[in-house]
C-alpha cells in the first residue's frame, strides 16, 4: 500500500514527468506530431534488438541504452515491451537518470491503454486508509477488554486462594 501511495506522488509531482513534459512540449509544438502508441504495438518491440519500454505513460525506445545501462541491459530486456514504470521506480534512479529518459523518448501510450488515473487511485487508497484507521482503534479496545476480563479472573482467584 506504501508503495501505491509512492507511486501516486511521483506520478504527480514526479521530476521525470514534469521535465519530461517540459522538453517534449517543446519538440511537440515544433512538429506538433505527438505520437501515441497503443500497448499492442509496443508489445512488438520486445526483444534485445528493439527494445521499448513504457515509464509513466511515455514511450521509450532504449534499444541503443541497453549496453550502457548501470543496472544492466537484462532488466531492461525484461520489461521490454511493457510498462516498467513500477520497477524503474522501485529502483529509486536519481535525477540524472531521469533526465537520461528524454534522448530515447518515442511518444506516448495511446490514451485507451493507460492505467485509471492517479485521482481514482488515490481515492482507493484514501478509502483505504480511512478502513485502517477503523481497524486502529477497533484492536487496541478489544485487548483492553481482553485484558480487562483476565485481569478479573486474577483478581478473583487471588481472593478465593
Ligand atoms: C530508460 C530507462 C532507464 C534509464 C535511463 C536508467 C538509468 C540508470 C542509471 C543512470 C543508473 C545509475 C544509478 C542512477 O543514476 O540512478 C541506473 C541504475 C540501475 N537501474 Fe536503471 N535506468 C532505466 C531503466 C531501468 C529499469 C526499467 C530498471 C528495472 C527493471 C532499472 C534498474 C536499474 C538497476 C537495478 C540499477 C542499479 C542500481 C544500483 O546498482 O545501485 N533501470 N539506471
Amino acid at each position: 500500500m506504501g508503495e501505491e501511495m509512492n507511486d501516486n506522488t511521483i506520478n504527480t509531482n514526479g521530476a521525470a514527468n514534469n521535465m519530461g513534459d517540459v522538453n517534449h512540449t517543446a519538440e511537440q509544438t515544433a512538429d506538433s506530431d505527438v505520437k501515441y502508441y497503443t500497448l499492442e504495438e509496443i508489445k512488438a518491440h520486445n526483444m534485445s534488438k528493439d527494445t521499448w519500454i513504457i515509464i509513466h505513460d511515455k514511450v521509450y525506445n532504449v534499444t541503443s541504452f541497453l549496453e550502457e545501462h548501470p543496472g544492466g541491459e537484462e532488466v531492461l530486456v525484461e520489461q521490454a515491451g511493457a510498462d516498467a514504470t513500477e520497477s524503474f521506480e522501485d529502483v529509486g534512479h536519481s535525477t540524472d537518470a531521469r533526465e537520461m529518459l528524454i534522448q530515447y523518448y518515442v511518444g506516448e501510450l495511446h490514451m485507451d491503454d493507460r492505467k485509471k488515473d492517479g485521482a481514482k487511485e488515490a481515492f482507493i487508497t484514501t478509502s483505504g486508509d480511512g478502513s485502517s484507521s477503523w481497524t486502529t482503534w477497533l484492536i487496541p479496545a478489544v485487548a483492553a477488554v481482553v485484558v480487562g476480563i483476565m485481569y478479573r479472573y486474577y483478581m478473583l482467584e487471588h481472593k478465593s486462594s
